[in-house]
């Protein structure tokens, strides 16, 4: 029996659950200056409390889409904001605010939750697997020579903070998703991004690529230098493109940026081609990676049906421990997906499936590890190339 209840917190409450969340990440409660930014992140009747006494745990989302294999988008709730106060952890608290929080996302129809996970142990129990994963590299400006066949790209226009707070927005949104998983960025999406940007300790910069047709790509950035001879690095914070000749004319530009000694880029696609650029491969060195976006189907037939597929049906047996209703048989083939009654091939969690979804792990590699159970083994094969998606999947937004 549980001693708290949860409940969607009021507006005139956001700020608590704010300063709580910030609290269980060792962080201090916000300044009246940061709660300006910070209050127009919050979308009412997304935020829920649990409370004894008094707030004990809140877990918050916003609404966004995310981009699927085959280039459908589908409703995503962003899950963030998730905190449970030191005194009151290992009780069920954060059982209670995911079990309320996805049935709320289940009752308002959105297919997908989506998040970014301080500690790998949490989710899984909850349904979301890792769903796309990313690398960081770091390119040593010295070594780092372009090839004379780059392409020279179009021009670059640099936009200060402000500039930028008006008019990224606009850009990101027309800049095409090129990768199962990128989402959307909804107004409420942003306010998170411009208190990062007016709390970095050094200005932080967008270059805008200019091709025939328009702005097609940005990157945004800033360089951090501790004293004035120490070397100076400058880190890549977003790097969106929507063509080659983007992608490549901001490296040029990136490159050609004074009084920098490394470049420093993080949560990239996995197969990002930088290296491709430079006269010495070895230019780039890779600063390690991850589990980027944490992925749960919340409506599994609805997510299933969205995706595109390529190869031969399969039938899958979805467990899923929180939402019972997607504890069902789906057919799954190129022609869509729907319930039945046939025998299983193969029987999964609905956090693998998550796994799968994006294609960021094939089936036969969960099977190996045991997280999926092939009734019939030969399915292995032909899942594989259903859910295999042409390019990595990767999100690129953080939340
Ligand atoms: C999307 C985001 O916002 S990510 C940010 C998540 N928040 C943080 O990391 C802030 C610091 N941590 C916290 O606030 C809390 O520890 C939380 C929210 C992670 C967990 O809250 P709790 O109320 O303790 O979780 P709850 O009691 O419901 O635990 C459920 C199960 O998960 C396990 N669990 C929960 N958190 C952890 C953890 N950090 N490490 C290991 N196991 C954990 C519990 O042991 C329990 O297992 P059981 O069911 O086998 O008994």
């Amino acid at each position: 029996m549980s001693d708290y209840t949860v409940r969607t917190l009021r507006p005139d409450e956001h700020r608590a659950a704010v300063d709580l969340f910030r609290s269980t990440l060792h962080v201090a409660a916000t300044t009246d200056e940061t709660w300006k930014i910070v209050e127009r992140a919050q979308q009412p009747g997304r935020t829920l409390g649990a409370f004894d006494t008094e707030l004990i745990g809140t877990a918050r989302s916003f609404d966004a889409e995310i981009t699927l294999p085959g280039g459908a988008r589908a409703g995503a709730a962003g899950v963030t904001g998730v905190g449970v106060r030191p005194d009151r952890t290992r009780r069920g608290v954060l059982t209670e605010l995911m079990r309320a929080q996805l049935t709320d996302i289940a009752s308002r129809g959105l297919p997908f939750a989506v998040l970014r996970a301080s500690e790998g142990v949490i989710y899984n129990r909850f349904g979301y697997g890792v769903t796309t994963r990313s690398r960081g590299y770091e390119i040593d400006r010295r070594r780092a020579v372009l090839r004379p066949d780059v392409p020279a790209g179009g021009q670059v226009e640099l936009w200060p903070l402000d500039t930028a707070l008006e008019r990224l927005p606009g850009l990101y949104a027309a800049l095409p998703h090129t990768r199962p998983g990128m989402m959307t960025r909804p107004p409420y999406w942003w306010p998170g991004w411009e208190r990062h940007a007016r709390e970095a300790t050094s200005p932080v910069l967008t270059a805008v690529h200019h091709g025939e047709d328009g702005p097609d790509g940005y990157v945004v950035y800033r360089v951090e230098r501790k004293h004035w001879n120490d070397p100076a690095v400058l880190e890549v914070i977003s790097l969106h493109t929507g063509t080659d000749e983007a992608f490549n004319g901001l490296w040029r530009y990136l490159l050609g940026v004074d009084l920098v000694d490394t470049l420093r880029a993080g949560e990239r696609p996995v197969d990002e081609p930088v290296e491709l650029l430079f006269t010495d491969i070895r230019a780039v060195t890779d600063t390690g990676g991850g589990d980027e976006l944490w992925l749960r189907l919340v409506d599994v037939p609805a997510a299933l049906a969205a995706r595109a597929y390529e190869g031969e049906p399969v039938v899958l047996d979805v467990v899923d421990p929180v939402l019972d209703a997607n504890s069902r048989r789906y057919h799954v083939s190129p022609d869509g997906a729907r319930r039945t009654e046939a025998a299983a091939d193969l029987r999964l969690g609905v956090d693998a499936l998550a796994m799968i979804y994006l294609g960021a792990w094939r089936p036969s590699q969960l099977a190996a590890a045991g997280r999926i159970q092939p009734a019939n083994p030969a399915a292995l094969e032909r899942a594989d190339r259903l859910f295999a998606t042409p390019v990595p999947a990767w999100c690129g937004t953080h939340f």
